[in-house]
């Protein structure tokens, strides 16, 4: 089956889950009221006929079709709207879980890093809506469908020539999909542009770039860029839609002196008594009806279209969660403990779609309980590596090990739960105090007692303790009376959540203090230092730091410096110290700077 059938049957099927008997409802009602126009012309024919010639039997007929059609009609609207819009709700509800679903299973991270995935995630986030009404566009063009067969059949029935009128219908038929294949091209080819648009909207009406703008002036630039972001999109998109206009009214052209011809035929029919009074009514009624039914039809099709191309990208993001990673047959389970440590054995790794190499032929073994820390300058590649030892990304050339077991034959899943980690980037889970911690560790989320120890580890006690209501005080704008913290309050609670997972085997501190200044970094990790010793005593579980500040750096027992997408030096800080090389230098600067 086609991919565009198979994405509609998924929606369909999706609609029917939502609410059976409504959408059962729209799905019949459209063709009804199709049903009832048609009937409208041919009850009016058999009236005037049957009053023409006196003949009672046929004006009875007429008459009766008449009130049949309009029962129908009124029956078909009944509820309609509200019907229609409890399916639409009801379906976007499950479509909204769906999508996010397929989001959530994507086990790495370049559907929300990689610029191609992005976008399509983009546009169907956009567009997602239009889904829940696919049932409605498939009633209405089934109902489209069937008034213009039946308006053809009544045409026919008059005189077979007039078969042909649909026919020049064809030049919209094909005009139509092209247009609206325009549209949604110029739709994609301008995601971009739009996200830039909303970007620097978001700049402008979100709380935390306020500071810097108004500082730097930046009111006129952003909404000067933000009106040439959409100017440019509105250019492309206008240009699309106008060149459709253009192709859809010369097909209409061919069809208006189409319809001219076909009602001067009946009447010079009627004139040679080949043709009833009642016909040339019904031709001229159903004629200039196939007109717009055909007009329907078409617009129809293309909204129908579009909800395939839309439907199709949540299809794609399913199956793209689905094989993100490759299963593996008999998935390892991660070892209780580290025995021997962990190994990267000659890794290379590129971003997707990218060229460039960002780490290059990485080779280094990290004993089990080792505390490390990795350094270097500005995009040296220090986050890339522990997103490659968090198995958000696979090296593109090498391997991993974990106690001599590839990294690629364990579930990533699985793996990530013998992990605790803070990182700059932290999320902001608006949640009660105590919630946004214990998410750390799902099943201990209610247990406060952890949730305390948490926030000991990781000096953050005395940030809950001074909110109202301490660990139940309500955080963010979410809720009506939530607390707004500050960057350093939430980092801290960030920080706690690192902490709750309490014999992990990979603890990954990602520069999670850069809203701490230098004296409290220092200290944190002075007690992160003595729990990571503990913790390799009890697991071998390595701990990995990442920071620019070298007081903190000088803690670890190995030290990883990476440049220009290598590894140059590794060793202790004395030793690093000692051979005088990069490491040594950059110490040496920092200190110095602080002198
Ligand atoms: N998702 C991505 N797609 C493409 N390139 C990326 C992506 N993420 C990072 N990069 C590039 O990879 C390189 C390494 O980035 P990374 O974030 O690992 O550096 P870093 O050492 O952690 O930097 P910083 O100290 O600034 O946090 C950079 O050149 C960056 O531009």
């Amino acid at each position: 089956m086609p991919d565009g059938l198979r994405a509609v049957g998924l929606i369909i099927a999706l609609t029917f889950r939502a609410d059976p008997w409504r959408a059962a409802w729209l799905v019949v009602r459209s063709p009804i009221a199709m049903c009832s126009l048609l009937g409208t012309a041919y009850g009016a024919k058999l009236l005037i006929d049957g009053a023409l010639t006196a003949n009672g039997g046929g004006v009875l007929a007429g008459a009766l079709a008449l009130v049949a059609v309009q029962l129908l009609g009124t029956l078909s609207g009944v509820g309609s709207l509200a019907a229609r819009a409890m399916v639409i709700e009801k379906t976007t509800l499950l479509i909204d879980l769906r999508l996010m679903q397929a989001a959530l299973d994507t086990p790495g991270l370049d559907l929300h890093e990689t610029p191609r995935h992005r976008d399509q995630l983009e546009l169907l986030r956009l567009r997602r809506g239009e889904l829940g009404e696919v049932v409605d566009s498939v009633s209405h063009n089934l109902g489209m469908l069937l008034l213009t067969g039946g308006s053809v059949l009544l045409l026919a029935r008059i005189h077979p020539l007039l078969l042909l009128l649909p026919l020049a219908a064809i030049p919209s038929l094909l005009v139509s999909p092209l247009a609206e294949r325009m549209r949604v091209r110029a739709q994609e080819d301008t995601v971009e542009t739009l996200r830039s648009a909303n970007h620097v909207f978001e700049l402008a009406t979100n709380a935390s770039p306020a500071k810097e703008i108004r500082l730097f002036g930046l009111g006129p630039v952003l909404l000067d860029r933000h009106r040439r972001e959409w100017d440019r999109a509105d250019e492309l998109q206008n240009r699309a839609v106008w060149t459709g206009s253009f192709l859809a009214a010369g097909s209409w052209l061919v069809f208006a002196a189409a319809y001219v011809a076909s009602i001067a035929f009946v009447a010079v029919l009627a004139t040679h008594g080949r043709a009833t009074p009642g016909d040339v009514l019904m031709s001229v009624q159903v004629a200039a009806g196939v007109n717009r039914f055909v007009q329907g039809l078409v617009f129809m099709a293309g909204w129908l279209y579009g909800q395939i191309k839309t439907a199709g990208r949540l299809v794609w993001l399913t199956n793209y969660a689905r094989s993100a990673l490759p299963p593996v047959a008999e998935p390892a389970e991660p070892p209780d403990r580290l025995s021997s440590g962990i190994t990267f054995e000659g890794v290379t790794f590129r971003y997707p779609d990218t060229e460039r190499e960002v780490i290059r032929d990485l080779t280094l073994h990290i004993p089990a309980g080792t505390t490390v820390a990795v350094v270097g300058e500005n995009g040296a590649g220090k986050s890339t590596l522990v997103k490659l030892l968090a198995r958000f990304y696979e090296p593109t050339e090498g391997r991993i090990l974990v106690d001599g077991t590839d990294l690629r034959s364990f579930d990533p899943v699985r793996w990530r739960t013998r992990w605790a980690a803070g990182f700059q980037d932290f999320a902001r889970f608006e949640l009660l105090a105590g919630e946004t911690v214990g998410v750390g560790d799902l099943p201990r989320i209610g247990e406060p007692a952890a949730i305390d120890s948490a926030l000991e580890r990781a000096a953050a006690t005395g940030t809950v303790e001074a909110l109202p209501l301490g660990t139940r005080t309500p955080l963010g704008r979410t809720f009506d009376d939530g607390v707004e913290l500050s960057g350093g309050q939430w980092q801290k609670l960030a920080l706690g959540r690192a902490m709750m997972r309490e014999s992990p085997l990979v603890l990954v501190l990602d520069e999670p203090t850069a809203s701490l200044d230098a004296v409290t970094e220092h200290e944190l990790f002075r007690h992160y230092a003595s729990r990571a010793r503990g913790m390799a005593a009890e697991t071998g579980a390595i701990t990995v730091l990442v920071s620019h500040r070298f007081s903190t750096v000088q803690m670890a027992e190995l030290i990883m410096v990476l440049d220009d997408r290598r590894l140059v030096e590794v060793g202790s800080h004395d030793e690093l110290i000692a051979r005088n090389g990069l490491y040594a230098e950059l110490f040496e600067l920092q200190a110095s700077s602080y002198r």
